[in-house]
């Protein structure tokens, strides 16, 4: 991307960019919304948080990015304390809310310029083109907030946020009311800044887009952070194959010689699927063809399929990964 000059990929080896220590924060209400939470985050990674409504990530972002005040721990971003050089910190990050909020009499031009200014720098116009152009809202410059689309307001705020140019970016919920062709240039986007060198950390709901960006995946789930994995390592580890089987002939149930098989039958016996386990050395997938040969039972097709990152996170919050 052109706003940063390139630094190439991460190099894991490196100090992690934040690191967040034995966190907790309960709320004046009594509420404990988050619970003991160690996470490093890597230099130059895409870690996406995902969770449940209500899990905490927002209040985990809001910590780290100096907008809530923890109960217990401590977070380093960069190497400074978040809370004795929250200045200092300040600079490093740039965060785009959940919640759009910009002045909307402002122009576009007026608001992103005014936002590197809070920052103390100065200013810098072609930097900021720069920045309007990749977002696709060059050509709103001079158009008020007010008159945006909800997909345009979100992409100033994601300008806004990138003004200062910041080593560290969040973005909480980047697609929530943005169409899906949008949200593919955002993902674009994103994945160039993660090219120049910026960290980014983002919540979403939309699994495909941790599915599609992430490099590591972390899950929060009532306060507690569950999980953190690279993504392709969390799906080949958590990730299920099936084998689907058209049957000639439907089935009203499974037969008692293959209850020992991980089957199931759907669309009114007409499929019968296997889960299996493909890190397993036999899969068994043979044995139950050769079975279901004995037995008379034939099929017409056979499919495989894999599970995606949204059935290994709704297994896990359920708890019963
Ligand atoms: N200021 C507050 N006072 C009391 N409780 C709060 C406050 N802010 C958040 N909470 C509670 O803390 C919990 C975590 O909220 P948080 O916004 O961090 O969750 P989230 O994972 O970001 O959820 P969502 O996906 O819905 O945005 C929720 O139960 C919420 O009601």
């Amino acid at each position: 991307m052109s706003i940063f000059p390139s630094s190439g990929r991460r190099r894991v080896s490196q100090p992690p960019i934040i690191s967040v220590r034995n966190l907790s924060k309960t709320y004046a209400s009594g509420f404990t919304a988050l619970k003991n939470v160690k996470l490093d985050i890597q230099r130059g990674e895409i870690f996406a948080l995902l969770g449940p409504n209500g899990a905490g990530k927002t209040t985990l972002i809001g910590v780290i990015c100096g907008l809530v005040k923890a109960s217990a721990g401590q977070v380093i971003a960069d190497g400074h304390d978040i809370q004795r050089e929250y200045r200092l910190v300040r600079e490093k990050i740039g965060l785009v809310p959940q919640e759009l909020h910009t002045d909307a009499f402002e122009s576009v031009w007026a608001t992103v310029n005014f936002s590197r200014g809070l920052f103390g720098k100065p200013r810098d116009p072609s930097l900021i083109e720069k920045l309007l152009r990749e977002l696709s809202l060059w050509d709103k410059k001079d158009a008020r907030i007010m008159t945006l689309s909800g997909g345009m307001k979100r992409r100033v705020m994601i300008a806004k946020a990138l003004s200062h140019e910041p080593k560290i970016l969040f973005l909480d919920e980047p697609s929530a009311g943005v169409d899906v062709e949008l949200r593919r240039d955002m993902w674009q986007l994103v994945r160039r800044l993660r090219d120049s060198g910026v960290t980014i950390i983002l919540t979403t709901h939309y699994i495909e887009e941790a599915e599609e960006m992430a490099d590591r995946v972390g899950i929060i789930r009532q306060g507690e952070l569950i999980l953190v994995e690279e993504k392709a390592a969390l799906m080949r580890k958590l990730g299920k194959k099936q084998l689907r089987l058209q049957l000639k002939t439907p089935l009203a149930a499974i037969p008692d010689t293959l209850a020992g098989y991980a089957l199931e039958l759907a669309g009114e016996g007409q499929t019968l699927i296997y889960t299996y386990d493909d890190q397993q050395d036999d899969t068994g997938i043979a044995e139950l063809l050769r079975r279901l040969a004995a037995q008379g039972i034939d099929f017409r097709e056979l499919q495989s399929s894999q599970s995606s990152l949204e059935d290994i996170f709704v297994s896990l919050v359920q708890g019963r990964p």
